[in-house]
């Protein structure tokens, strides 16, 4: 298989608080692998590297080979990002925002389509100031997709949308993975992780304390548990915070 991306001993640190301690981690080609850990473990500048965000204090990062920092240009062509609570200017309108994002690719998707896929069509004219917090999510994960990514950073895809949006939701994500697209998937949803990724690593504190398939790692805290079956809940709870050194 190929690594769409690959980190290696990625570390990051603000002023003395160390955010990320030696993260590594390679994605496949097609897959959904996700990002779990507890509020201020270090998923989102993690990610953020990946992007080209931010630049890592220390290790490798490569996105298609490509090094984000250095080769941001190239990379945006083929690298889609929701970012987490992005705004943008109040009086911009939905299909205004996602024409100006269409024209910043080479080979944009077809805006229609993923308007109705995400829900947005009887929102076009809306003024972003004007939209619900779920509303903006959808907003945010179509200008995600609208340049026909080859690869797509998700961070915290679902935050604030309701049952039946969230479940929508996973479904395009499905058919965007179903078309070749590797995703990225940060998220603090198990039932969501369980659902839609192949594998997960977990970081607490900066750091990777698991990493497997939501299966594998279901199973073993079971086992550990001494427990018929165990929810994937349980094994971050288990492999996380308070309960983490008995690990
Ligand atoms: N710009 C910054 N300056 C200083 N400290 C920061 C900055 N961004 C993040 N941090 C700190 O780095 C650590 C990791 O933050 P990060 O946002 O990566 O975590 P996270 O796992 O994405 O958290 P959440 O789930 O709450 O979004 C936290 O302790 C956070 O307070």
């Amino acid at each position: 298989m190929t690594a769409v991306i690959e980190v290696q001993e990625l570390h990051k640190r603000y002023g003395d608080k160390v955010a990320v301690d030696d993260v590594s981690f390679r994605v496949e080609e097609g897959e959904i692998f996700g990002i779990l850990g507890s509020n201020g473990a270090g998923k989102t500048t993690t990610v953020e590297c990946v992007e080209g965000l931010r630049r890592a204090d220390r290790g490798t990062i490569r996105v298609f080979g490509l090094d984000p920092v250095r080769d941001r240009a190239e990379l945006t062509q083929r690298l889609g990002v929701q970012l987490q609570g992005a705004h943008l200017p109040e009086k911009l309108r939905v299909g205004e925002a996602l024409e100006l994002y269409r024209s910043f690719y080479r080979r944009p998707a077809d805006p229609a389509t993923l308007m109705a896929a995400l829900g947005l069509d009887g929102i076009r004219q809306t003024r972003f100031g004007k939209l619900s917090g779920g509303q903006q999510q959808r907003l945010s994960i179509a200008l995600a997709l609208i340049g026909n990514p080859r690869v797509a950073v998700l961070d915290e895809l679902t935050t604030g949308l309701d049952p039946r949006a969230r479940r929508e939701t996973w479904r395009l994500i499905e058919d965007v993975r179903a078309g070749g697209v590797t995703i990225l998937l940060v998220t603090h949803f198990m039932d969501e992780a369980e659902r839609l990724c192949d594998r997960v690593a977990v970081i607490d504190a900066g750091r990777v304390v698991a990493l497997d398939t939501p299966a594998a790692l279901t199973k073993r805290a079971a086992a550990d548990l001494g427990a018929p079956r165990a929810t994937l809940e349980d094994a971050f709870v288990a492999l996380t915070g308070e309960n983490a050194d008995v690990h």
